[in-house]
This record gives C-alpha cells, sequence and structure tokens, in this order.
C-alpha cells in the first residue's frame, strides 16, 4: 500500500492486532528470566500518549537458529492455548526479521508464584493454596487434551492474576506429543532443575503427561511449603544425598528415588495432602494419577477443609 494515512507501515500490518510494531513497544523493566529468554514488561503505545495496554513480551537471550525454531514452535503452542489457568497470547513482533522474534503476552500484576507464596505466607491458608493447586491442575488437564506436555511445571513458571487466580505462565520447554506416542524423548538433557523430574526423565529423558504429574506433586510440596528456600526441592534431595561428586547428582537422585526416598512432608501439610502428593511420585509412570483423576481428589480436600 502506498505511503499515506498508515505512515510508511502497510494497512495490513496496522489491523492484523496480534502483530506488534516495535516503534510503539515502549521498555518499562524486567519481569524475569525463565529457559533461554527473558520477560519484559513493555506498554504498547501507537497513540504515543501512554494510553496503550502493559504487555509481557518475551524474546531470546541467544538466538542460534535451533533456539529461534523452538521459540517458534513455544509461541505456535501458546497461540494454540485458551484457557483461564493459561497465560494469554496476544500476539508477536518482528524485528531484524526473526532474529528479533518476541512473544508478547497478558501482563499479570502480580509476579509468579514462587515469589508470591515466599512474600505472602502469613495469610495463605491451606484452602487457598489448595485452589491454586487445583487451577493448575485444571489447566494442565486442558493442556494434556491438547496432547502437550508441559515439562517444567514448577511454581517459579506459574503466574498471580490475584488472590484467588493463577495461571501456567511459562511454555519455553513444551512439547506437542506425535500422533502415534504418549511420550516424547528428548536430545538436549534436563535444562531445568533436575529435581522437579520424574525417574523415567532423568533416566532416558522421556517426557510425558504422566512426568507433567511427577513435577505437580513437587509443585505441590512447593506450595506446601511457601517456596521456603531452605525447604526447597534442591536443598532437601541435596540433603539427603550428603555431600555426593556434583557430576553424580543424576545418577545419585536416581538410586534415592529407586530406593523409595521422596521429599518429606512439609511443616503442618495434612497427610491427605502429602498422601496426594506420594500418588503422583509413584515410580511407575502408569501409577501416577491423570490430571483428570487429581483434580476432583483436590476439590474434595478444598470442600473437606472449610478454613
Ligand atoms: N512464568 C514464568 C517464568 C518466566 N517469566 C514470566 C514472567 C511474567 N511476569 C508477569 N508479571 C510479573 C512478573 C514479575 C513481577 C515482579 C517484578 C519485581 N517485583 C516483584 C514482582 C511482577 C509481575 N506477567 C507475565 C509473565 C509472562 C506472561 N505474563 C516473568 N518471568
Amino acid at each position: 500500500l502506498r505511503d499515506g494515512f498508515w505512515g510508511h507501515d502497510s494497512l495490513a500490518m496496522s489491523q492484523d492486532p496480534e502483530l506488534f510494531q516495535e516503534r510503539h513497544l515502549k521498555y518499562i523493566s524486567l519481569l524475569g528470566k525463565g529457559n533461554f529468554g527473558s520477560v519484559e514488561l513493555c506498554r504498547y503505545d501507537p497513540l504515543g500518549d501512554s494510553t496503550g495496554e502493559l504487555v509481557a513480551v518475551k524474546k531470546l537471550q541467544q538466538d542460534s537458529a535451533k533456539e529461534i525454531r523452538d521459540f517458534e514452535r513455544e509461541i505456535q503452542i501458546l497461540h494454540s492455548l485458551q484457557h483461564d489457568f493459561i497465560v494469554q497470547y496476544r500476539g508477536v513482533c518482528y524485528s531484524r526479521g526473526m532474529r528479533g522474534l518476541r512473544l508478547v503476552m497478558e501482563f499479570l500484576p502480580n509476579g509468579c508464584l514462587r515469589d508470591y507464596l515466599q512474600k505472602n505466607q502469613p495469610r495463605l491458608e491451606h484452602c487457598t493454596l489448595l485452589l491454586y493447586a487445583w487451577q493448575i491442575c485444571k489447566g494442565m488437564e486442558y493442556l494434556g487434551a491438547q496432547r502437550c506436555v508441559h515439562r517444567d511445571l514448577a511454581s517459579r513458571n506459574i503466574l498471580v492474576e490475584s488472590d484467588s487466580h493463577v495461571k501456567i505462565g511459562d511454555f519455553g520447554l513444551a512439547k506437542l506429543l506425535p500422533q502415534d506416542k504418549d511420550y516424547y524423548v528428548v536430545r538436549e538433557p534436563g535444562q531445568s532443575p533436575v529435581f522437579w523430574y520424574a525417574p523415567e526423565s532423568l533416566a532416558d529423558n522421556i517426557f510425558s503427561c504422566a512426568s507433567d504429574t511427577w513435577s505437580f506433586g513437587v509443585l505441590l510440596y512447593e506450595l506446601f511449603t511457601y517456596s521456603s528456600k531452605s525447604k526447597s526441592p534442591s536443598e532437601e534431595f541435596l540433603r539427603m544425598m550428603g555431600t555426593g561428586k556434583p557430576a553424580q547428582i543424576i545418577c545419585h537422585l536416581l538410586e534415592l528415588l529407586k530406593d523409595n526416598r521422596r521429599l518429606p512432608a512439609p511443616a503442618g501439610c495434612p497427610a491427605e495432602v502429602y498422601a496426594l502428593m506420594m500418588s503422583c511420585w509413584a515410580f511407575a509412570p502408569s501409577a501416577r494419577p491423570t490430571f483428570g483423576q487429581l483434580a476432583p481428589k483436590i476439590e474434595a480436600l478444598r470442600d473437606g477443609r472449610s478454613k
């Protein structure tokens, strides 16, 4: 289209609500660092009068061909998801061609659940922790129905919309299952802390909805320890392993899990909640509950305990 009222960009560009123009994306602050990426708070302000909306913009740190290809897959996965307990896709911003590719998402004002739990521990009751657990479980049930494996379920990847609403916030390691298999074997070994990994993921890089259930159990543990650093999964497992050489952490952790050693019950954690975590940590993937089976169990725990 010739230059005219729309300035130098094409009419189509200005009309597509999912295309964000870099020149209108105003940087405000750094929100966090996920896997291979950073997330910034920006205001999308095409009118230039600071009335534009706040958005969270994810971009790659490295921009190798593989990182860009994986990022494009992450964007496609998030674009295909639409659920109350999954962070909303808004669009993309291309600058410098594909090298400057950025993912634009809704901004959640209260940050990630790990920090939120630490900061608000005194006023967060078990009933609220179980509400967060139920919402994440429903989001994961929906994800499984889309044949998507998250691979990095942890409180650092959950975002807080409000006191009563959390969302799964990062899909940097998510994979879509092929039609003919219900598991995914990754080539690059553990990119995220191994203390959230199921045994089959530690041993053979195998990921599935069942390995997501294992990580969900660790997330339940994080909820009921209010993500305390001293009681974190890493600290607890390292304590159980003693001061082995760092090289053998994965083998040592696997031995421990084979010996049926598990994270301890968090202080004050109701026995039924600990039993639920333990069911997610069944050694055999097939013995773990699905998210569809976990949701009603969490509901029952919520109703059973009014406070
Ligand atoms: N998940 C995951 C891991 C990757 N990651 C994602 C985000 C993210 N953060 C927010 N909001 C957000 C974040 C931090 C604060 C802090 C700032 C310092 N003071 C304390 C509060 C406040 C609000 N909104 C989002 C996203 C993605 C989509 N929407 C950040 N890191």
